[in-house]
């Protein structure tokens, strides 16, 4: 589902990378094209028409560019592409968003921290991705004392928090075994239960370290001394926006993947960042998250980790070769296109 913006030459590149990659392995994937956000809005009246509904449910994975665009911000918002965004997540019940944010050694000094800092960075954020203030219900704009307000309700229950923290102390548990539950306590309710499940869950995971930081610390901490932090798991809204940030240390946003996964093992795959109006169809986008993700949907899918390892592998290598998109150009470098970069990983995929 390529979406809007830079999400069709994206995807285009990704998917290139993925054909290449089963080539001649025991694995057959069969594509199918899908419509979302302004794209499905064009043809279909609706940003997540029905024909998209069917096939996700049918798909063992979804890949997905992005969506979005100025043309569609006086729309409606049940018309707006987000909200097929949001629809397609709640749709397939993909509760559990593992962003992992990592320094590539070639990148490390595209990242705006000081080397030191962010040398060798591997984290990874848990961010709960069908509830919260995104959902919530009621939500609007209504007139209140002779004024417009607008409104939107934040909730959370135990069953949610307890599923997406126990996606979060697994993942710890395979890696560094240090787990900081972010949130805000100090203020909201749905913060106070969500640390106290987590407080409660700690206890079935002895082997794993939990802590916990309010958000706004969390966000300086991040730039301050980001190699603190082995898996964050948070909620809906302050996973955005912490992940966004935590790109950064990564070089680019256009370097940071994601994975959304529900219950059954069903599993969307799109880069964290947006459908990036202000450079779409100039041939300079970094296609590297969604090729990542694409890796990402092997790995959690289809059970093919040697095969995510490949792509990962083959995306070192270019960035190793000194090939760069403009987002993360450095002195001495090539600067290359989308395609090229896309076409570089096939080529570093060693088939
Ligand atoms: N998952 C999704 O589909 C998301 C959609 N959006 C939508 O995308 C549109 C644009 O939102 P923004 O806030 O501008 O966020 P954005 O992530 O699209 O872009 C932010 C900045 O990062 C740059 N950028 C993003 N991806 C890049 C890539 N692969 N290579 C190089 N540079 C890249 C953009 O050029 C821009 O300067 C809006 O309509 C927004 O609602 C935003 C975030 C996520
Ligand atoms: C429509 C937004 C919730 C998408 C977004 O910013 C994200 O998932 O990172
Ligand atoms: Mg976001």
């Amino acid at each position: 589902m390529p979406g809007d913006g830079i999400g069709p030459e994206i995807t285009e590149q990704a998917v290139n990378v993925l054909k290449a990659v089963v080539e001649g392995s025991d694995l057959e994937l069969s594509f199918t094209d899908g419509l979302i956000g302004g794209a499905a809005f064009d043809a279909e009246g609706q940003p997540f028409p029905e024909i998209t509904r069917q096939q996700a449910n049918e798909a063992d994975a979804v890949l997905l560019g992005a969506v979005g665009s100025p043309q569609y911000d006086e729309l409606d918002r049940p018309l707006r592409p987000e909200r097929g965004l949001l629809a397609i997540r709640k749709e397939l019940g993909l509760f559990a968003n593992l962003r992992p944010a990592m320094l590539y050694s070639a990148l490390a000094d595209a990242s705006s921290l000081k080397p030191e800092v962010v040398s060798g960075l591997d984290i990874l954020i848990v961010r709960e991705l069908t509830g919260g203030v995104y959902f919530g219900q009621p939500r609007g704009i209504r007139e209140v004392d002779g004024q417009r307000e607008g409104f939107n309700t934040m909730h959370y229950n135990e069953g949610e928090i307890e599923r997406i923290g126990r996606v979060a102390f697994e993942a710890a548990q395979k890696r560094g075994k240090r787990l900081c539950s972010v949130d805000k306590a100090n203020v909201l309710e749905t913060s106070e239960l969500w640390r106290e499940v987590m407080n409660r869950l700690a206890a079935e995971y002895p082997d794993v370290e939990l802590s916990h930081m309010y958000v706004d610390n969390a966000a300086m901490q991040l730039v301050r001394a980001p190699k603190q932090f082995d898996v964050i798991v948070t909620e809906n809204l302050f996973g955005d926006i912490l992940s966004d940030q935590a790109s950064m240390l990564s070089g680019s946003i256009g370097m940071l993947p994601s994975a959304s996964l529900n219950e059954k093992g069903q599993g969307l795959y799109e880069p964290s960042h947006g459908s990036a109006p202000d450079i779409a169809g100039q041939g300079v986008a970094n296609p590297m998250a969604t090729i990542l993700s694409a890796a990402m949907l092997l790995r959690y899918s289809f059970g093919r980790g040697d095969l995510a390892e490949r792509i990962e592998n083959a995306c070192v290598a270019v960035l190793d070769q000194g090939l760069r998109t403009p987002d993360i150009m450095q002195a001495g470098m090539r600067q290359v296109s989308t395609a090229e970069i896309g076409e570089a990983v096939v080529n570093a995929l060693g088939n």
